[in-house]
């Protein structure tokens, strides 16, 4: 990807204006302080040029810029390295973002049913039902009201738990971050919340990693069920970018999130105590 910076700060005679990596470096400043001095005196044989050069130069507003390292032949000084990091994380966002939007593209064979894989769309949406708040909410609370033990009824409050602090988290997140969906998304997905308009990050991909981990820690024990579990995870996560819901990025981070909210039900776990006083102050 090219800098629009870079196209307009060449040397009108073609040549670098400094070799090698640092030739960025030169070109997202104003002035080529550390130009050979021929160089500098021909820009300050312009007038207008010498002008800019005075006006934006933090540098030469400091009134450093003649005596600092570079100048005098001996390196581009400290600053320029400080520079440089914030532009080569730029870029790298950037060609990462090219490639998600890209791929979630080329991903996106069920966002229509006129799409290549139109066909698998029902199938996709049935996926995205499992993954869906309303269903994993209303079955923790309904086997929550149903558990006869203490120990069963400790586990699914703390996955109600979960769930309700999966929500608030990915609301506030989309709100912050504000991405929207991509434009192939069919926006007919039933029950949303207004920031659901929003897709960084998929809160269907947060709950099925968190919803993951916690069947696997409190309730999934057998190996073949913990294998479909894994398996259920992925689908969801395939599902959003497969139906266009998502770009592959928010689905990746939706995982991570999904993780380490994970980690924040484990920390907050309401033991069957502090469950007795919250039922005692219900009842
Ligand atoms: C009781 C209560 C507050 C239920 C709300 C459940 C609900 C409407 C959750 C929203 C689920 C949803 C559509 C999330 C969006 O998922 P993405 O993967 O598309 O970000």
């Amino acid at each position: 990807m090219h800098s629009p910076k870079a196209k307009n700060t060449g040397r009108r005679d073609g040549s670098p204006v400094l070799g090698g990596s640092f030739e960025f470096v030169s070109l997202t400043k104003p002035v080529n302080r550390s130009s050979p001095r021929h160089l500098l005196q021909r820009q300050g044989s312009d007038p207008t040029t010498a002008r800019l050069r005075a006006s934006e130069s933090p540098l030469r507003r400091r009134g450093s810029g003649s005596s600092t390292g570079s100048a005098s032949g001996q390196g581009p000084p400290e600053e320029d390295g400080i520079r440089l990091n914030p532009s080569l994380i730029g870029i790298s966002l950037s060609s990462l973002l090219a490639i998600d939007l890209w791929l979630s593209k080329r991903l996106s064979v069920c966002a229509c049913e006129d799409s290549s894989w139109g066909s698998v769309r029902p199938l996709m949406k049935l996926i995205e039902v499992s993954g869906h708040g309303i269903p994993w909410l209303a079955g923790a609370a309904y086997s929550l009201y149903k558990s006869d033990t203490a120990a069963g009824q400790e586990v699914m409050l703390n996955l109600l738990v979960g769930l309700l602090l999966d929500l608030i988290l990915v609301g506030i997140v989309k709100a912050v971050v504000r991405r929207r969906r991509p434009a192939h998304n069919q926006m007919d997905m039933f029950a949303t919340f207004s920031v659901d308009r929003y897709s960084f990050p998929s809160g269907h991909a947060t709950r099925a990693a968190m919803c993951g981990r916690f069947l696997l820690a409190h309730l999934v024990l057998a190996a073949p069920l913990r294998v479909l579990v894994l398996l259920w995870v992925g689908l969801v996560g395939l599902s959003r970018v497969l139906l266009g819901r998502h770009n592959v990025t928010d689905v990746l981070f939706g995982f991570w999130m999904g993780y380490c909210q994970y980690n924040l039900v484990e920390i907050l776990w309401f033991s069957p105590q502090t469950l007795q006083g919250l039922l005692g102050h219900l009842a």
